[in-house]
């Protein structure tokens, strides 16, 4: 695998798209293992040719054709422009490293025991590595002589596993086998996105020799299944935070906040910045457009790689924390700007700041050049308190430092430019009575600062306070609306809100008016050295920490004596001649998570808990409350939120946050408590409620027509119900109580084409008795039980729960939604029980129902039917729905243009209503155009025979 410098001589050779033509003789001429060879004279091929003849001849050693690929271009699959195209539109390319690959590719190490492992995506002429474990500093790859680009082929469906790359002849001679890292195993498995497309590779490499088994060859899958998830997830980001309207949303509540205020995601290795206000801009001088869409850390000067460590932890754990930066304020009231140390940014900022240098002087500093005064050259370093962080041998250096910063303090930033102007001749020496303004002048030259005295700025922090939009916010989080786009693409964990304010002199340490913990006596502290973050490249400093940076927390004081090393005393002794001014980090008091949510209106009582209307980080949601002694483990209160934790998907009620408080003490001494689960509010009510309100029946003149079933209404319902639980049970989780109740509707606009006049989306709820199952174990036993009408005969008597059981509820549900009325009605629990267990199950009898489809009867038949064999996986449930509903729709479709044939005089926007509301048909248009066409001789739409044959397979006819 050699490394390329993406070369301009590459970049000009034959594009992979173009048909290969014969080779050039400078082509024929090659080194391999250090000696030059000749190859054969190669013949013209068109693409999928070397493909395919190459893989033919991996049979056949001696095949000529070897070489024709090799030197013709790399094997493409047969979408190459379409698979490119589409890579395209992800924008990952040439990103920066992200914390959520590098996590899966040491998980490969780690459980496949390799040295290395990559994510990667095939580009045009490069594989490039989003991701590399085990091969530091490699960037790409030539695409021709990648490994990877043989992923790409739908020859491979599943993974490619080379036990012995040296065994094969399509690689053997490959420089990564030949040469540096000597690699002898390699596995792959492809990106593969939604289209079928493949984008590029999750990959392990060994340098021996290995065989992969099949179950491992899964674990790799789904590991890459997790790296597609993440990728479609950014794009999916991206898209929200494109889309104007999102922009809009969150920026104008946000512009007004007379708070500084921005919106990041720090899953991103610099802190992507998505959002920021106009308080920010004038709080920190930068402007709207250099940050938004730009990382933090491009505007403040980044932290040592060790320290890193500290925001790692904290994001992880979704704390919320502060940081504050050293800034120089340029005097003045409010006014301020944060000097960047981003070396781009410093001769613009050296230019502006001696342009305005005389007109700032004293000023505010608002205007748009004044906020580019003052480039800040003062290294950034990081203090952090961790929990437990007691370990940090550190602490007692810390406390110096805390002193050294307090009595710089208290020597006054607004009056430290006379002091500057002496301690700048004698630079160097840590002295509390040095103050800030020593090192803010140590750190200059002469001329700078003299330059800096006459602009009068004083050195001060900016504080940042960022807050983890997911967790609990308190009072102190903006009181903004999260754009719903953010929280729907389940990355609450990556989003931080940060608030940017400049505290006063006096309360820039200890006396903090805001209340954070900075400083405070329960948090030790720990400061990091700026050695190795200036010399390392741009984005080195991200990625580069590893584990063992952790091990070695001990950043300045007894590390290694070395100039450069972040543990380096001559670093410490940097800072101290910079009068320590340095970037903070400390942790805030943790949020109570209660504060965030305000409860409002009982939405209503179920067995193990209510439910509340409320409000969580501004937006409406629903608030389930339950009950629970600490330490018992009820399945209905501990599992619920757990497992509903991990369910994402459109028809299943969204949790967006779970959080627990001890409410009282039992009797028996131990706490009781609440748990809190904060639910999308689903402003539509249950099924059960929607069906017994006729929203699902036909309308006729804006009335529901009593015992006239809109076909297409109930279908799409159903379907979605459907959709849902294919989904639950493909994440091997049984929902043990599927009933109208636990089916929610939540709004919906009106579908565009005018085909779904319902309004809203099925949703299913209540996860209370679910239960995941195992491949190995596919029924539970269960005593719980929910609810009698929905069990299914095997639920009733052996308490065995299954997939099949959902079924059976789900044939319970569609009974109900399709006759209208509640199953069993009329009879008690015993009656039902003893109806059920003697065999007398429900029945939808075509007599009962006969404006249905008899493939619909016949599907609610199989749902019901008394042996759990005998009925279908929500998969066929869900795919006969589908098919149910085209036919129907397209068999009504067919009848409006019948009808409009018959009555061609009406307006049209009659016809529309006469037809349309009564039918539930297609739209005008659609109807028109199938007029047109049996007007001109064929058959109603033109289709007649296609929708014959769809109703017929439906069952309809
Ligand atoms: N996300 C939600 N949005 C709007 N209303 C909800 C939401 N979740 C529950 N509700 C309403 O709150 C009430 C209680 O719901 P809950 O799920 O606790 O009980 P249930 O399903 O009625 O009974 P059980 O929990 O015993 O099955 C119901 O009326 C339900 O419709």
């Amino acid at each position: 695998m050699g490394c390329i410098q993406s070369s301009p001589a590459a970049a000009d050779k034959q594009a992979p798209d173009t048909p290969a033509k014969d080779v050039q003789p400078e082509h024929s001429s090659r080194e391999v293992n250090g000696v030059q060879t000749k190859d054969p004279p190669i013949k013209a091929v068109e693409h999928e040719q070397p493909v395919e003849q190459c893989l033919a001849a991996v049979d056949e050693p001696s095949s000529p054709l070897m070489v024709v690929w090799k030197e013709v271009e790399v094997p493409l699959p047969l979408d190459e422009q379409n698979r490119w195209d589409q890579l395209v539109g992800y924008n990952i390319l040439d990103t920066e490293p992200e914390e959520a690959y590098d996590r899966i590719t040491e998980l490969c190490k780690r459980l496949f025991k390799v040295p290395i492992a990559m994510v990667t995506f095939v580009d045009k002429d490069r594989v490039w590595l989003k991701s590399v474990q085990g091969l530091p500093g490699l960037k790409q790859v030539e695409r021709r002589q990648s490994l990877c680009a043989w992923t790409l082929l739908s020859r491979f469906p599943e993974a490619l596993v080379v036990p012995d790359l040296r065994e094969d002849i399509r690689f053997k001679d490959f420089p990564v086998v030949v040469g540096w890292p000597h690699a002898r195993f390699y596995a792959a498995v492809p990106l593969v996105n939604s289209d079928n497309v493949r984008l590029g590779t999750l990959c392990i490499l060994d340098l021996k020799p290995r065989d992969f088994s099949s179950d491992s060859c899964t674990l790799l899958a789904q590991l890459a299944s997790m790296v597609m998830r993440e990728v479609e997830r950014k794009r999916a980001m991206n898209d929200v935070l494109c889309n104007t309207a999102v922009r809009h949303e969150s920026g104008d509540s946000i512009t007004h906040d007379r708070q500084g205020l921005m919106l990041c995601d720090m899953a991103t290795a610099k802190w992507a910045i998505y959002l920021v206000n106009e308080a920010w801009h004038r709080t920190t001088g930068i402007s709207h457009e250099m940050a938004a869409g730009g990382h933090f850390w491009d505007l403040f000067e980044p932290p040592a790689p060790a320290q890193v460590q500290a925001y790692r932890l904290a994001v992880e754990q979704r704390r919320n924390f502060e940081l504050r930066i050293p800034c120089n304020v340029g005097g003045g009231a409010g006014g301020s700007s944060i000097g960047r140390t981003n070396p781009q940014l410093e001769p613009l900022l050296l230019q502006q700041a001696s342009s305005t240098a005389g007109s700032m002087a004293g000023g505010n500093g608002l205007n748009h050049s004044g906020a580019l005064l003052q480039p800040q050259p003062v290294q950034s370093t990081w203090s952090g308190s961790l929990p437990g962080a007691n370990s940090f041998s550190g602490a007692c250096h810390s406390q110096n430092i805390q002193q050294q910063q307090q009595q710089q303090d208290a020597s006054g930033g607004s009056g430290g430019s006379s002091t500057a102007a002496a301690a700048g001749a004698g630079a160097g020496t840590p002295s509390a009575a040095g103050g800030k303004a020593i090192g803010f002048v140590s750190a200059f030259s002469g001329h700078e600062a003299s330059r800096r005295r006459s602009i009068g700025g004083s050195m001060r922090y900016v504080r940042f306070q960022f807050r983890s939009i997911s967790s609990a916010a308190s009072h102190m989080t903006p009181a903004v609306s999260i754009p719903p786009a953010l929280l729907s693409q389940d990355t609450r964990s990556n989003f931080y809100w940060a608030t940017v304010d400049i505290p006063s002199a006096a309360s820039t340490h200890g006396g903090d008016e805001a209340g954070s913990s900075f400083i405070s006596g329960s948090n030790l502290y720990f400061t990091g050295g700026p050695g190795g973050v200036f010399g390392g490249t741009d984005n080195a400093w991200a990625g580069s920490v590893h584990a063992s940076d952790s091990a070695a927390p001990s950043t300045h004081s007894s590390g290694p004596h070395t100039a450069t090393g972040p543990g380096s005393d001559s670093s410490s002794m940097q800072q101290q001649q910079m009068g320590g001014m340095k970037t903070t980090f400390s942790l805030m008091p943790e949020d109570n998570p209660f504060q965030d949510i305000t409860i409002g209106s009982l939405l209503g009582w179920g067995s193990y808990g209510r439910v509340h209307r409320g409000y969580w980080n501004g937006s409406l949601v629903a608030v389930k409350v339950l009950e629970q002694v600490a330490g018992d483990f009820n399945p209905r209160t501990s599992l619920e939120p757990l497992l509903h934790h991990r369910l994402s998907h459109p028809n299943i009620v969204a949790m967006f946050d779970v959080c627990t408080q001890e409410v009282d003490v039992c009797e028996d001494g131990r706490p009781l408590q609440e748990v809190w689960m904060v639910l999308e509010f689903c402003n539509r009510g249950t099924l059960s409620d929607a069906i017994q309100r006729g929203w699902l029946l036909s309308v006729r003149d804006g009335a529901p027509q009593p015992g006239q079933l809109d076909l297409l209404r109930a279908l799409a319902t159903a379907r979605e119900v459907a959709r849902a639980m294919e989904y639950l049970h493909s994440q091997s989780v049984l929902h043990g109580d599927l009933n109208g109740n636990n089916i929610l509707l939540a709004g919906a606009a009106l579908a565009p084409d005018g085909v779904d006049r319902r309004g809203f989306t099925a949703k299913v709820a209540d996860f209370g008795l679910s239960r995941i199952i195992t491949p190995e174990n596919e029924k539970i036993i269960t005593r719980t039980h929910g609810t009698i009408t929905h069990m299914a005969p095997e639920v009733i008597t052996e308490a065995t729960h299954s997939k099949a059981a959902d079924v059976y509820s789900f044939g319970v549900v569609l009974f109900e939604l399709l006759s209208g009325s509640k199953p069993y009605q009329g009879m008690h629990y015993a009656q039902i029980v003893s109806s059920i267990t003697s065999g007398k199950l429900l029945q939808m009898l075509p007599q009962q129902a006969p404006h249905l489809p008899p493939g619909l009867l016949e599907l609610v038949a199989s749902c019901l039917a008394t042996k759990p064999v005998d009925r279908p996986t929500f998969i066929e449930v869900h795919s006969k729905l589908q098919e149910l509903e085209t036919a129907v729709a397209a068999q009504q479709q067919q009848q409006l243009a019948a009808e409009q044939q018959l009555a061609p005089a009406q307006p049209a926007q009659q016809q529309q209503q006469h037809v349309g509301y009564g039918c539930y048909a297609a739209s005008a248009a659609a109807a028109a155009a199938a007029a047109a066409a049996a007007e001109a001789g064929g058959d109603a739409c033109g289709c007649t025979q296609q929708v014959t044959k769809q109703a017929a397979a439906a069952g309809l006819q």
